[in-house]
């Protein structure tokens, strides 16, 4: 395998692409060989492609034969470390706060809400998806005693960065935003940014540039 810091981030977000599509393979449509072809063509990405992001991480599959669905899945699941689950605190039990913890699918990608923490009263004490709302003032105990490392941020926009300073000092290492801002965190701390407007904007964007065209009938 090649030095992972050398491994190219576009290479990294496909992988659990091939991770959920091999799942479904093996899981659902009882498929037991798959071609680099037809895996890249699920997908939408060219079988070279495919080829090149699994040789990055050593040999898999058998030339003219294809890959063996369920080891390529296993090792690929071990690539991303979701072979074993992954709990994570969120923080925020509002609306997508709920929606998350409601999301049954996370666990596939060794993923698990273990635990929810608000600081509003109304809703500490409050069940969701079996899961009880905390107190936000419980973080560092929680952490402390289950030795977390992921941190779910559900908060509005101005609350944000206060919980991602509260989650670091608890000790969780790699933050998964939600609230459309950029947080200021310590080099070693990873955040992920979900800014679900980004992508709907871009969306508009196709639209209205479309609907120009047609008004000016080209
Ligand atoms: N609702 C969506 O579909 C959606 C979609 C994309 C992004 N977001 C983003 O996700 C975030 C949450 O959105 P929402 O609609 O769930 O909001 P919400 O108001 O329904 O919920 C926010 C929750 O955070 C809690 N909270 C606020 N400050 C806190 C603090 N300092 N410590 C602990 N808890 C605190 C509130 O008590 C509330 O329960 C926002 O930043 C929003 O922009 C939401």
């Amino acid at each position: 395998m090649k030095n992972r810091e050398n491994i190219p981030k576009a290479t990294i977000e496909r992988l659990p692409l091939y991770y959920r599509c091999l799942d479904k393979m093996d899981t659902f449509e009882d498929i037991d060989v798959v071609s680099s072809k037809d895996l890249g063509g699920k997908l939408d990405i060219p079988s070279t492609q495919v080829r090149k992001d699994l040789s990055y991480y050593g040999e898999f599959g058998r030339r003219g034969v294809g890959y063996n669905v369920n080891e390529l899945k296993k090792s690929v699941g071990k690539i991303l470390g979701v072979d074993r689950m992954w709990p994570a605190i969120l923080v925020g039990a509002g609306n997508l706060g709920h929606a998350l913890v409601n999301y049954k699918s996370f666990s596939m990608m060794g993923f698990e809400i273990a635990y929810v923490l608000d600081n509003d009263p109304a809703k500490i004490g409050n069940m969701i998806n079996g899961k009880k709302v905390q107190d936000i003032k419980n973080i560092d105990k929680i952490v402390a005693e289950t030795d977390i490392k992921l941190g779910v941020i559900a908060v509005p926009t101005d609350a944000a960065q206060v919980v991602a300073d509260e989650m670091i000092d608890s000790g969780i290492k790699a933050i998964w935003n939600f609230a459309p801002t950029r947080l200021l965190v310590p080099p070693e701390i990873e955040v992920k940014n979900e800014d679900l407007a980004v992508g709907i904007v871009s969306l508009i964007y196709h639209l209205s540039w479309q609907e120009e065209m047609e008004t000016k009938g080209e």
